[in-house]
């Protein structure tokens, strides 16, 4: 039998990439810590269902504390706050010449990097659309950019193995030399999703409204300013184009305004993870954790960010209920946008 793909965190991206896997032929092999849902995959259980695809397969799963032998292969797909601890659980089950794949939003390389170490560190990102439901229910409602690299933009025969398994979930897969510049593209897009969970506005409705657009705009700039700093050149997908907002040239920063609000209107997940943790799950999110390599970065190249520092208080008052989602929220955000 071949030597099995590790899904650590099997619920939303983690479990939609590794049911296309087993259904692609692939030995796969799912980790997470909800018991019903690991009993689910194990049972054969593990429903894929909405626009994107719909089918069911399912897996050998385990809890982390259950997993035995060490793999090759391991892709992690927690949420940023959890990175520390899985990518601590999973280590003893690296194999020395083996890799961790990051399919999460935010730096996490860097976090992983530091446990596992950079040579077992590949870089990926991720912009499908999907939701865990509950056990053994995962909605995959959009297609999106999927997009992996090593993190010094080498081009090796594992990177080449990677994309082309990947291709089995997502078929335009990309392999980069600037996988970075995905990630931090990502951050600045990120960004907006983060704003838009201020609200019970779906995402395309938030990046149309006229009253938000100064506020998204000037969020954006600050995200990339770091970026630049860092000197990565962030990268564009699914509409969204850094290179306007870095530039501040106002006509590329509609056209990329229009493309992303048509990339999610009638998208069958209309708001972001952030917000369903935040109006569903009620738990806290990972904006704190995404977004603290990019502001420990601004520290040290002495830029200020005064929306992303705002935007962590805001949302860190909702989870803990001391604010409500809603437009006051992402006004507050406004304010400090036109504070300047
Ligand atoms: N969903 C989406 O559409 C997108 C998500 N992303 C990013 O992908 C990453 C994964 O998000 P998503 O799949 O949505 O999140 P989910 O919460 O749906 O899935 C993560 C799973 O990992 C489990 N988990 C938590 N800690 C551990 C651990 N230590 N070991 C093993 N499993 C663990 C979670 O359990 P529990 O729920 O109990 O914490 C959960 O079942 C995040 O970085 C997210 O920002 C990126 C693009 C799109
Ligand atoms: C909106 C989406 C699915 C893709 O950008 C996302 O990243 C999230 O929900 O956190």
């Amino acid at each position: 039998m071949a030597e099995p793909v590790v899904i650590w965190g099997a619920g939303a991206i983690g479990g939609t990439i590794g049911a296309f896997l087993r259904r692609a032929g692939h030995e796969v092999m799912f980790v997470d810590v909800v018991p019903e849902h690991v009993a689910a995959i194990a049972a054969g259980r593990l429903r894929i269902e909405g626009p994107a695809a719909s089918f069911t397969t399912g897996g050998p799963a385990f809890l982390p504390g259950k997993v035995q032998g060490r793999y090759r292969l391991i892709i992690l797909a927690v949420k940023a706050h959890h990175t520390t601890a899985a990518t601590r659980a999973l280590l003893p089950h690296l194999a020395e010449d083996g890799a961790v794949v990051s399919c999460q939003n935010g730096l996490n390389e860097l976090t992983i990097a530091d446990i596992v170490g950079r040579s077992r560190t590949i870089g990926a990102f991720v912009n499908f659309y999907a939701d865990y439901l509950e056990p053994g229910r995962i909605s995959y409602a959009k297609r999106g950019a999927v997009v992996v690299g090593e993190l010094d933009g080498a081009r090796t025969p594992r990177l080449a193995a990677l994309h082309g398994l990947l291709r089995d979930f997502e078929p335009d897969a990309i392999l980069s030399g600037n996988v970075f510049g995905y990630l931090w593209g990502k951050a600045g897009y990120g960004a907006i999703l983060k704003a838009s969970a201020l609200t019970d506005d779906t995402i395309a409705d938030f990046i149309a409204s006229p009253a938000r657009r100064p506020m998204i705009v000037a969020l954006v700039r600050e995200i990339l300013a770091v970026a630049a700093a860092e000197g990565v050149t962030p990268l564009g997908f699914d509409g969204f184009d850094p290179q306007a907002f870095l530039k501040g040239d106002a006509a590329a920063i509609e056209l990329s305004m229009g493309r992303m609000e048509s990339f999610n209107r009638g998208s069958a997940k209309p708001r972001s993870g952030i917000w369903r943790d935040l109006a569903v799950r009620k738990r806290p999110t990972d904006v704190a954790a995404q977004l603290a390599p990019v502001r420990a970065a601004a520290r040290r190249h002495g830029l200020r960010m005064p929306l992303a520092d705002e935007l962590v208080a805001l949302v860190g008052e909702i989870e803990r209920g001391t604010r409500v989602i809603g437009d006051e929220a992402a006004d507050a955000l406004c304010a400090v946008a036109a504070r300047g």
